[in-house]
């Protein structure tokens, strides 16, 4: 495998500890790779150094061998681009604006276009100032997606979209890469990127904490249980068996990982009427793979 797009100690300093700070990673080809991180952590604009619409202050960025300001207009011709915030050409019709960057990109065939937009179940009649956040989201997917561009850059693509269509992104990361794609997502939820990433780098405050393969993670990440037993005294009886768990009421915080078999046949012994299960959260997922918090901030 080789990097396709590559990072060397990037830093774009805003000042006052804003922007990112000597960012090192690589994608590989055909890979789909995740950036995690909470508001304000600097994916946004990694994502902009790797667009060439800022220069690194130091480091470099490149992609296919190539320098991310310097040939930004090679670059970004044949490059999928989902932005962060869309605030494309608003007065043009969804359709209009798909037309428009179809012709600038030299696109001849509409049909990749046309299914994208059955896909999303998107209206692109509309203008583009008039519709939703979702489908403004819908637009920019179809955009990003519709050449069948080799790299893919995708900056929080599923904001504003609902479970069902943000099923339907996963299935088409997941298409994409059975193509030949290499793709990068940013995102401030790890459910998004464990569903589509083969490796993910996390991001706090403008650093790279770690750069994992997601089976590694997958397997550290703890699952949690909140268990709701029958009464107070049943909840202190499973307490007092197991005493480094949280109670509030009767309703037990459990962490668990992998299998669940002793859990479970330990959980039968007791009268319990209510189980619900969630992931770690990612402060919770940082400080148990890190032992540290998440050092993000949001200065909007
Ligand atoms: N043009 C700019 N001038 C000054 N500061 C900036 C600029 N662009 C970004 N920043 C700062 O850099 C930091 C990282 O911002 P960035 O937008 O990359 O975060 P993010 O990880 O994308 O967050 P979010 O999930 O909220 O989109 C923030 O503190 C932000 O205020």
């Amino acid at each position: 495998m080789s990097a396709v797009v590559e990072l060397q100690n990037v830093t774009k300093d805003y000042g006052s500890g804003r922007g990112v700070f000597d960012v090192s990673m690589q994608v590989e080809k055909g890979e789909v790779f995740g950036f995690l991180g909470p508001n304000g952590a600097g994916k946004t604009v990694t994502m902009r150094n790797l667009m060439g619409f800022v220069k690194p202050g130091s480091g470099t960025a490149s992609i296919n061998g190539m320098d991310c300001f310097r040939d930004r207009a090679k670059i970004q011709r044949d490059l999928g681009y989902l932005p962060g915030e869309i605030a494309i050409m608003d007065e043009m019709t969804g359709h209009a604006f798909l037309e428009f960057m179809a012709s600038m990109k030299g696109m001849r065939d509409r049909s990749r276009m046309r299914s994208l937009i059955e896909r999303f179940e998107l209206d692109p009649s509309r203008k583009i100032r008039k519709m939703s956040k979702g489908t403004k989201q819908k637009v920019g997917l179809v955009c990003a997606f519709m050449a069948q561009p080799a790299i893919v850059l995708l900056d929080e693509p599923t904001s504003g979209l609902d479970p069902l269509m943000q099923n339907r992104f996963v299935d088409l990361v997941l298409e994409e890469k059975e193509r030949g794609a290499t793709i990068m997502l940013s995102s401030h939820l790890f459910e998004e990127i464990e569903k589509t990433c083969d490796r993910v780098a996390f991001i706090r405050a403008g650093r790279i904490a770690a750069i994992e393969r997601m089976d590694d993670v997958r397997t550290s990440r703890k699952r949690v249980f909140s268990i709701t037993f029958a009464s107070e005294a049943e909840c202190g009886r499973y307490r007092a068996a197991h005493p480094k768990t949280h109670a509030i009421g009767s309703v037990v915080e459990v962490e668990t990982t992998g299998v669940m078999d002793g859990f479970v046949k330990d959980l039968a012994g007791y009268d319990v009427v209510d189980m619900a299960t969630r992931e770690q959260t990612l402060e919770e997922l940082f400080l148990h793979l890190y032992g540290a918090e998440v050092g993000g901030e949001n200065h909007e």
